[in-house]
This record gives C-alpha cells, structure tokens and sequence, in this order.
C-alpha cells in the first residue's frame, strides 16, 4: 500500500482527481503529503480490527458535511456544486488499477460484516445485541422517485424476525409516518426525522397507549412551522427546475437532485442557498443526491441512538451491543457514538470505498437481509 502511493505520488495532482466521497479514502492519501494522512495509510496495512475498536481511517476534516449557506455567492455555489459531483461515481476519475487499490485498502480496514459474522457474534458474547437500521440504501434500494423506495417483502419479513429475537429500531431522515408506511411493522422503534422524531412499538391490539402517549421524544417542535414555511418557499423557487423535488419529512425537509440534468445542479444550488440564508437556524447538509435541511439543535442520528438505548434501559450497561447499519453521511453520527462509547459497532453499506466511523462495511441491502439473517438463525441456534 506504501508504495502505491508512493507511486501515485509522483505521479499524480490533487488537479487530476475530482474529488468523490466514492473514493476520496485512497485518493486523498495519494494526493496529499501531509505526516497525518501518511499515518493513516501506513495505518491501513494492519489486520482488521475487533468490532468496535478499529481506528477511523481517515480524518472527518475531508468530508464536507454542512455547506456553509453564507459567504461569496459564486465561489460558495461552485464548492457545493462540487460537493454535489462529488455524491455521483459517475465523477471518478480513477485507472483500474488505483480503483482496485483503493478496494483491497478499504476492505482490509472495513471488512463485509458477512465475512467477519464469528467473530462479531464472538464479540456479542454475553451481550444483549440491539439493532438500529437506516432505511433508505439499507434496507431499501435507492431508487429515483423517493416515493418508490419500497422495501421487499423478503426484507420485510427478515426484519420482523429480527426484532423477534432483538429490541430493533428504524432510524431514518424520512419523516416517522413515512417510514413507518415503507416497513409497516408495528412491533418496532422508529426514529424518523433523522432522530428527531421517536417513537416505541405498538403491539397491535395489546397497545392502548394513543399515538400521543407512546410518542418517546421529540426536541425539535418549536421548529415545526418553520420547517413548514421553509418547505413552501422551496416548492416555490425549485418549481422552475425540472426533475427538483422537495420532501417534507416534519422536522426537517429533502431537497433531491437526483433527477435533475447535472447541466442544472448549480441553478438547485442557489435555489436552496438563497432561501436557507434566511434562516440562520436551520443547517444544511448533504446526503446522498440530497440537500437536508434540519434545525441547528444537537440532536443527530447518534443521539437518538442512545435516547433509545437509555428508553430499553440499557443507559449505563457495559452489558449491550448495539449494532447500527447505515449507508449516509448521517448515519456516521452514530456509527462515531459507538465508536466512542466503544459499545457495539457500526456497518456501513456502501460497494465503494468512503470515509467512515463504521468498522465493517455490507455491499448492498440484500447483504443487510443476510446478514440480519444469519443474526436470526444463529439467535435460534441459541435457544434450543
Ligand atoms: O436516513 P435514510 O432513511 O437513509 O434517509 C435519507 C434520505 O433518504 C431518501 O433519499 C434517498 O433515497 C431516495 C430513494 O431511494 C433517493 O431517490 C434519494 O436520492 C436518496 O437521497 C429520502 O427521500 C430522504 O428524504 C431522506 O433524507
């Protein structure tokens, strides 16, 4: 690997790579000579390490997470027009042989959750393991139209197994109701709105708690007519573009580019920036071909993770594994909680290489539904 990059050093330009959250692991090693990303490469030759404890490959400081919504209009445009590029593989620009490079790399330092299963349930011993799934690009494939994004019902039927044998709980940037009509299962926790919306199980018929009282935790509220009327005036200004579409997820919205010609990126850009500068308490982040748009209050997907694990009472428990499987940049708030509380471990479902908290990594949603199941079977093996 050293001498990869050794190689591409003398070979290469930060000019001729644009820069992808596909690829930006290796490709930044290779372009960049700074002792801490060296470090880091030397870093990725070690064998992969127990669940929970691996070392995060690279520094969080390449990942453009918040799009600053002030500053010089046309420079800002172009950086989050980039960062827009940068979400699309069809921007690498990558020989055979450096992509390849940068596979080996990321899987010696996130190995497939399905290859490493002893040694993960080896790790669980003795531990009660609770499961926490993103929806979109995890248990769903991504898909164009964001109301499409159904999951099978193979998956669905595995989840409802899963939760079955352990606490399991949806956490999703959609809004709760919506995720909630995706996987109709009512025995789970769903935590919609990134995190900002959570809510416990309903047993069917046993329930007779009302939705209001089996509501668990909402600290964005007060931001609900905000939201609302920031929703408006994005319809209103993205009506223009076509292909743009804006979700309305309650506590936060979604504005999509996904279908909109790439010629147009830059005009969705302004679109957005020129009603978020409005509103200084809102945050803007991207995800995948995604603008999102939350309150600036610090509640993520990481701290939903342990309001829920504090709700199952497994608040000061040396003895829980929690296992969280996501595939977005904000699902790496709580792939860094458990990094931190060095409790259970976190999966990221990506087929290329990105920078994560995660210590594992599932290529797709049907590696998820065999790797839940093989969680399944070997709980059943368990029992009897
Ligand atoms: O936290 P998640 O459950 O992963 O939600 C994140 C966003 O997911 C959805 O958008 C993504 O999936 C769409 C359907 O496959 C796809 O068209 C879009 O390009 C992706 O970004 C959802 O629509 C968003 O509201 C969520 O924020």
């Amino acid at each position: 690997m050293v001498s990869f990059i050794e190689e591409k050093q003398s070979k290469m330009t930060a000019q001729n790579v644009v820069m992808t959250d596909a690829i930006n692991v290796a490709i930044t090693v290779a372009v960049s000579n700074s002792p801490s990303m060296f470090t880091t490469t030397i870093a990725a030759q070690k064998p992969p390490v127990p669940p929970g404890t691996g070392f995060v490959s690279l520094s969080t400081k390449n990942l453009l997470k918040n799009l600053e919504i002030n500053g010089v209009g046309g420079a800002r445009i172009n950086a989050w027009v980039e960062s827009m590029r940068a979400s699309s593989p069809t921007h690498i620009k990558s020989t055979p042989s450096l992509a390849a490079d940068c596979h080996s790399s990321w899987i010696l330092n996130h190995p497939s959750a399905l290859d490493m299963f002893e040694q993960i349930i080896e790790a669980s011993k003795g531990k009660q393991i609770v499961m926490f799934l993103d929806y979109d690009g995890t248990l769903s494939p991504i898909v164009d139209d964001p109301d499409q994004a159904f999951m099978s019902n193979k998956m669905r039927k595995t989840v409802k197994k899963l939760a079955k044998c352990f606490p399991t709980a949806i956490v999703s940037g959609r809004c709760r109701d919506k995720v909630y009509n995706f996987v109709k299962l009512a025995e789970l926790y769903y935590a919609g709105s990134h995190g900002m919306d959570i809510k416990g199980p309903e047993t069917g018929s046993q329930n007779k708690k009302s939705d209001h009282e089996s509501i668990l935790c909402q600290p964005a509220s007060e931001f609900l007519p905000m939201i609302d009327e920031v929703y408006q005036k994005l319809v209103e200004k993205t009506k223009s573009t076509p292909g743009a579409k804006v979700e309305n997820n309650k506590f936060c919205l979604s504005v999509h580019y996904r279908c909109v010609d790439e010629k147009k990126w830059s005009e969705v850009a302004q679109q957005v920036r020129s009603v978020m500068k409005e509103y200084p308490k809102l945050l803007l982040t991207q995800g995948r071909k995604v603008f999102e748009i939350r309150p600036t209050i610090k509640w993520d997907k990481g701290k939903a993770l342990e309001f829920l694990l504090e709700s199952l009472g497994f608040a000061n428990c040396t003895d829980v594994f929690p296992v969280y499987i996501g595939d977005d940049r904000t699902d790496e708030d709580a792939f860094k909680i458990l990094r931190d509380r060095g409790q259970g471990f976190g999966i990221l479902v990506s087929k290329s290489p990105k920078e994560t908290n995660a210590s594992y990594s599932l290529e797709e949603p049907k590696e998820v539904r065999s790797f839940l199941r093989r969680l399944v079977k070997w709980k059943h093996i368990q029992k009897n």
